[in-house]
């Protein structure tokens, strides 16, 4: 399965330069000549149970920056499970590609085949450019797969209780920084109103937010608009709006040395994965604006929280909104602590999720 000699070809000696900075335990290279396959696994940690996380497709420009991006999605989900209080570890995968031409029956079975050459300890789920169906597939190779359709028995679409989450963390966000949860009447740009975005709004509408949407797409704006009546802004304009809340729901690295200057908001909180270009660097740079920052990968829970239900079994709809609900807590308790301590809320909810990691760690070593 691992290929060493494309390995040391593609990555020379960097590769466990990268595994030890981000204490990875495993990276597995996947390669089928007959269907076109290349994929990575990587397991980050797998303490608290089997190494949960999405598998994406996407036409990366080079291996490296495959790698790169697996590696530090793994790490992500590490975190994001452990301070969720989920018994799973943190993995993900990438399939190098382009998902509209390559995807076939016979390349997703055998994606699937080397995740099941893995036993259980990395288990798989839908992410960008992976749809049911491609789970339902890898699905007849292995069990170790989640985000199967809802009619198998499966969790179906995770993005109305990721924005549930998101919007917890959002009210616990505001809590903080104006002493009331409450967002009526409150400017928030919502920058992206795919999936999530849009299930984001909904919510924002109900409590009577003024709304204000950015997304490269405009059918989807023009139609967002018409029906909540949130006001439709430009992509660049979104950064220097006067607004209370800032929720970047698109792209990741959107705060970053140009942007953090630019904006006028009191607090960040969105569902993009990675919105720190730097994470101590931005981190530090917030707290200097006074700008809050709601952790992503804490408030974005809300998809590894739902495919966790489906894990388990029995699959509830309902429960992963009660688990997703627990994020205002969570997210609350992190930024007073990263207040009192002076530090980033970011580097404090690593810190949260690592002495979870660590503590469970030798619960399980006990006799
Ligand atoms: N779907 C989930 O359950 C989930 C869970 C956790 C994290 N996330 C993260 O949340 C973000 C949104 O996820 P999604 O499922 O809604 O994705 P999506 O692809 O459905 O939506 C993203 C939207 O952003 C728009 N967009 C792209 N570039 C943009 C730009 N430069 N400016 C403005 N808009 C832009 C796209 O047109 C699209 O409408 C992603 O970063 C994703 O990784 C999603």
């Amino acid at each position: 399965m691992m290929q060493i000699n494309e390995l040391e070809q593609v990555a020379g000696a960097s590769v466990f330069e990268g595994l030890a900075k981000l204490g990875h335990e495993q990276v597995v290279f996947c390669h089928d000549e007959p269907t076109g396959l290349k994929a990575i696994i990587a397991v980050h940690n797998t303490v608290l149970g089997p190494a949960l996380g999405g598998t994406r497709m996407w036409n990366y420009a080079s291996e490296q920056e495959a790698l790169k991006d697996v590696l530090r999605l793994s790490r992500g989900m590490t975190y994001k499970s452990a301070i969720t209080g989920l018994n799973l570890g943190g993995g993900k995968a990438v399939i190098i590609g382009d998902a509209t031409t390559m995807k076939t029956e016979a390349f997703m079975r055998r994606f699937g085949k080397f995740v099941n050459s893995l036993n259980g300890k990395y288990v798989t789920a839908e992410d960008v450019n992976m749809k049911t169906r491609d789970m339902e597939l890898i699905g007849m190779e292995t069990k170790h797969v989640t985000g199967l359709p809802e009619t198998m028995g499966g969790g179906g679409d995770p993005s109305p209780v990721t924005a549930y989450g998101v919007y917890m963390g959002m009210k616990a966000t505001a809590k903080k920084v104006f002493g009331t949860d409450s967002l009526t009447g409150k400017k928030i740009a919502v920058q992206g109103v795919g999936q999530v975005g849009m299930y984001l709004v909904d919510h924002l509408v109900k409590e009577n937010a003024e709304i204000f949407i950015t997304d490269i797409n405009e059918d989807k704006l023009k139609q967002l608009s018409a029906t909540t009546g949130a006001k439709v802004v430009g992509m660049d304009e979104i950064y220097d709006l006067d607004i209370d809340i800032y929720a970047p729901c698109a792209l990741g690295a959107t705060l970053n040395d140009k942007t953090i200057d630019r904006l006028k908001c009191a607090m960040v909180a969105g569902a993009a994965n990675n919105q720190l270009e730097d994470e101590n660097k931005h981190g530090r740079k917030l707290i200097d604006k006074g700008i809050a920052y709601a952790p992503d990968f804490l408030i974005n829970a809300g998809g590894i929280i739902n495919v966790y239900e489906e894990y388990l079994g029995n699959y509830n709809r309902q429960r992963a909104y009660d688990m997703a609900e627990n994020i205002y807590d969570t997210c609350l308790n992190i930024l007073i602590e990263a207040e009192n301590e002076g530090i980033p809320s970011q580097e404090a909810a690593i810190r949260a999720a690592e002495k979870r990691i660590a503590d469970i760690g030798k619960v399980k070593l006990s006799r």
